[in-house]
């Protein structure tokens, strides 16, 4: 069969909605909760309906308000209060719960507001009341509630800052985990000994409970040292805001209590449920790539690192492909998946997937027929409304008969814009989920 890039893109982008739409929010909770004998079935646990009290939904994340109009079909009338909180324009018409809106990825007034009236709800639950929460990436910025001392200014710039140095979700949310009242595990200092359940969409890599989101219902394995070393190793100890670092070090000397440790009596009644995972999607894509009449292999759904020295590698086993067809045949499709980072040197605009594609773009100049997409599972791919962006083996010859360097732009981490010239974005509106992101490469004679 003969491949044009256009039928290449075509079928990347088919590849990638299937992943997608195999990890949306519905079929995650739905995978997860059920209403059965007089019981709710969350995850591995059961709570009578009998025997429990209040009944609370909660929600916080960028598809959290699609996972709770999931729990609501199940559990109907069964649900006293709710409240979510997603990032605008991430809403869906919900019957229980108060829907509210802020900032994301960083944080602002309205989820300060909203972030005091979560904990205010859940602080009227008590023994034998049941907490759920739907849970996923986007929560951390969603929910600022920050420390005495410490103002929404200072988190917004300290975000600013973590967002923008390379560091990892891992080492981010160590530091978010520290400055704030409901992070780290501290959402259960405040519902008062209820039992609390969460379905927890993971959109970090390993999965780790005390990261997506930060955690606000897990034990944190990190201390305010760890902090202190992610800062230094950054450089961000001197720039970040005042009362931030006398925060820290509060915590370090032992002035401030450290947050709540795995293990800790608080989280006696506490359990978290990994609902779906962008190996769930990737599966899926997999499945698709194979109907689709590509070999496929799945690469790895653990990839990490600088974009432009992923897309380095990517694109090395892409042209090995192409040249020995190894590790696969043409037509070959290659599944990837995971969260790069940008360490930010321009005023551009741009996210990590885009970045990754105009990286790849010039590692693909001298190859024959090789299409890479790269895009975000939500939609959308750093402070713009593209999820990512395709690049194939002509992308630089394009881009100079219209005038483009690839390298300026890079340079200037603005990705968006090239590829915006280009007509090369992938655009799909918020998914409503959250996964990380996936490269599907394509190799074709
Ligand atoms: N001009 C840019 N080029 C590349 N990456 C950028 C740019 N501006 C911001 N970013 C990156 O975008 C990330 C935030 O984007 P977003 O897609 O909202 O992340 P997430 O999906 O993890 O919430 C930050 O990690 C930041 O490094
Ligand atoms: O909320 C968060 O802490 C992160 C990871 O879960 O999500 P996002 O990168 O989408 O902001």
């Amino acid at each position: 069969m003969e491949y044009s890039y256009e039928s290449m893109k075509k079928a990347a982008l088919k590849i990638f909605y299937k992943g997608v739409a195999a990890v949306s929010p519905e079929i995650c909770v739905r995978k997860n909760l059920a209403l059965k004998n007089g019981s709710i079935k969350i995850g591995k646990s059961s709570f009578s309906l009998e025997e429990t009290g209040k009944i609370y939904l909660v929600g916080v994340g960028k598809a959290s308000a699609a996972m709770a109009g999931e729990a609501e079909a199940t559990l109907a009338d069964h649900i006293d209060d709710g409240l979510v909180i997603t990032k605008y324009g991430h809403s869906v018409p919900l019957k229980k719960c108060r829907l509210m809106e802020a900032g994301h990825p960083i944080p602002d007034e309205n989820g300060v507001k909203a972030t005091c009236e979560l904990l205010s709800l859940i602080s009227c639950a008590g023994p034998g009341d049941l907490v759920i929460c739907m849970i996923s990436g986007g929560g951390s910025a969603l929910t600022p509630a920050p420390v005495e001392g410490i103002s929404l200014a200072d988190k917004q710039e300290t975000t600013r800052h973590l967002l923008a140095c390379g560091a990892t979700i891992h080492e981010i949310n160590t530091v978010r985990k520290h400055l704030s009242l409901i992070k780290g595990g501290q959402f259960c200092k405040n519902v008062n000994g209820a039992n609390v359940v969460s379905l927890i969409l993971s959109d970090v890599i390993g999965d780790d409970l005390d990261i997506i989101a930060s955690g606000m219902t897990v034990g944190d394995g990190s201390t305010f040292n760890d902090c202190r070393d992610t800062l230094l190793h950054y450089r961000l100890w001197e720039k970040i805001p005042i009362a931030v670092r006398q925060h820290i070090e509060s915590g370090i000397s032992g002035t401030i209590r450290e947050t709540p440790k795995p293990g800790d009596a608080l989280f006696a009644n506490v359990h978290n449920y990994i609902s779906g995972t962008l190996s769930h999607a990737l599966s899926a894509a997999e499945e698709e790539s194979v109907k689709s009449g590509f070999n496929t292999l799945v690469l790895s759904s653990m990839i990490q690192g600088e974009a432009t020295e992923v897309a380095k590698v990517l694109c090395a086993i892409a042209k090995e492909t192409e040249l020995w067809d190894r590790p696969l045949k043409r037509p070959a499709c290659l599944l990837s998946g995971g969260e790069t980072t940008v360490t930010l040197k321009g005023t551009g605009k741009g996210g990590r997937n885009m970045e990754l594609a105009l990286a790849a773009a010039i590692n693909l100049q001298d190859s024959k027929k090789i299409v890479i997409l790269s895009a975000g599972t939500d939609g959308t791919d750093g402070p713009t409304d593209a999820a990512g962006a395709f690049a194939d083996s002509s992308t630089v010859k394009h881009a100079k008969k219209i005038g483009l360097s690839l390298e300026s732009y890079l340079a200037d981490n603005n990705s968006y814009i090239f590829f915006k010239e280009l007509g090369d974005l992938v655009v799909t509106g918020p998914t409503m989920t959250n996964v990380m992101d996936m490269q599907i490469v394509i190799i074709c004679d």
